[in-house]
């Protein structure tokens, strides 16, 4: 289907107030749409599931599901006309969220050196007025500026709606192959990638890494770590460490045992996570939750043997599991877009450093906004 008639049909969908969601895969131009046939608010119970799942930060909330079998599923194909336009973010001053936040560091670092946990994420909100922007042209700005990213628009009546351009995955699975990646560690992109990094970044980082290893090497047949890189998304560097291997558990467990990593909650998890609930003073919901397909079957014929077309045709069935950290987004309502933007702290966090660390994460869904 044409991206425009795409776009005409979720516009109906969100008229009539039924769930769809509507994704891109990173470095590719498919787009991928699940429209739920009712307005049903399905949820997970064991992950056993197939279809696009949407699940909050904290896990004791229930993860909605938009069922592939209740669901109509449109493919298009987005082509980016490459005007990458850039715009300025202007920051104004926000000198009262500014000393919230750092009041806020200030208290994790102090927990931190009291011996509480080693590293704690704490996160803010901010609100943007998206001026006279459709929530299409909106996904679609983001869209445009976000090619690497796994750029997604959700919408539940029940629940909300949500856009966003994450460069996290939580974990791919195809058949028992699975990959995940440990992405901490922030600096800005000055037009070079040969950046050096700090110890601070480089520890925040190794601890995502080896809570991954460890978690995983209970309960997987195989794990293989690669090595340390700088990866860029929108206008900031991560470091990042790609970590592959064989599952032999199911996917509940796995899910479970890597959700909330230390890259949004912290090390130990279940400390860490007290903190966040405790002393931020907002909701996080789905930031920081995860979303992606669950389960999905994808079955393609072949021919063994070209010259003898007829007898020789067999059908492979992969089932994949594609979910990403809900990072770099935005929930909408209105004309009101609430970003939610977050920092890895340690103990050798300097609060004006990681204030702004997430005033530069900000500006990721507010380019696309200013567009
Ligand atoms: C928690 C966020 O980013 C995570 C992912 C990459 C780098 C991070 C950092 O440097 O703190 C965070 O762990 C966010 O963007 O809100």
């Amino acid at each position: 289907m044409e991206f425009q008639s795409l776009i005409a049909r979720l516009s109906q969908q969100y008229n009539n107030q039924l769930p769809f969601v509507v994704y891109r895969s990173p470095n590719q131009s498919r787009l991928n749409a699940y429209l739920q046939l009712n307005d049903i608010l399905f949820s997970v119970e064991n992950f056993s599931e197939r279809g696009f799942v949407f699940a909050p930060f904290n896990s004791e909330a229930k993860t909605v599901l938009i069922p592939q079998a209740a669901s109509k599923h449109i493919v298009s194909d987005y082509k980016s006309t490459n005007t990458k336009v850039e715009v300025e973010v202007s920051v104004e001053e926000q000198e009262d969220e500014k000393q919230q936040h750092i009041q806020l560091i200030k208290q994790g670092v102090e927990a931190i050196v009291s011996g509480e946990f080693e590293k704690v994420v704490l996160s803010r909100k901010e609100t943007v007025n998206i001026k006279s922007k459709t929530i299409f042209q909106l996904f679609e700005d983001v869209l445009k500026n976000y090619p690497t990213a796994f750029v997604y628009l959700w919408y539940h009546p029940k629940v909300g709606l949500w856009i966003g351009a994450t460069p996290e995955t939580l974990l791919s699975v195809e058949n028992n192959r699975f990959s995940t990646m440990a992405l901490a560690g922030t600096q800005e992109y000055k037009g070079n990638m040969d950046v050096v990094w700090g110890q601070k970044e480089q520890q925040e980082q190794q601890i995502v890494t080896d809570f991954i290893v460890d978690g995983l090497s209970k309960t997987v047949k195989s794990i293989s770590i690669g090595e340390v890189n700088t990866v860029k998304a929108g206008n900031l560097l991560h470091l990042k460490t790609k970590i592959t291997g064989l599952l032999k558990d199911d996917l509940q467990h796995v899910i479970e045992i890597l959700h909330p990593t230390p890259a949004v909650c912290g090390l130990p998890k279940e400390e860490a996570k007290t903190f966040v609930l405790k002393h931020e003073n907002y909701q996080r919901t789905f930031y920081s939750g995860f979303l992606g397909t669950l389960n999905l079957q994808d079955s393609k014929t072949r021919n063994r043997n070209r010259r003898n077309v007829e007898n020789n045709a067999y059908a492979t069935v992969k089932t994949t599991t594609n979910l990403y950290v809900n990072l770099r987004c935005m929930e909408i309502v209105d004309d009101t877009a609430t970003v939610f933007v977050g920092g890895g702290i340690t103990k050798d966090s300097n609060p004006e450093a990681e204030w702004l660390e997430t005033v530069a994460k900000a500006k990721v869904m507010k380019r696309a906004i200013l567009l």
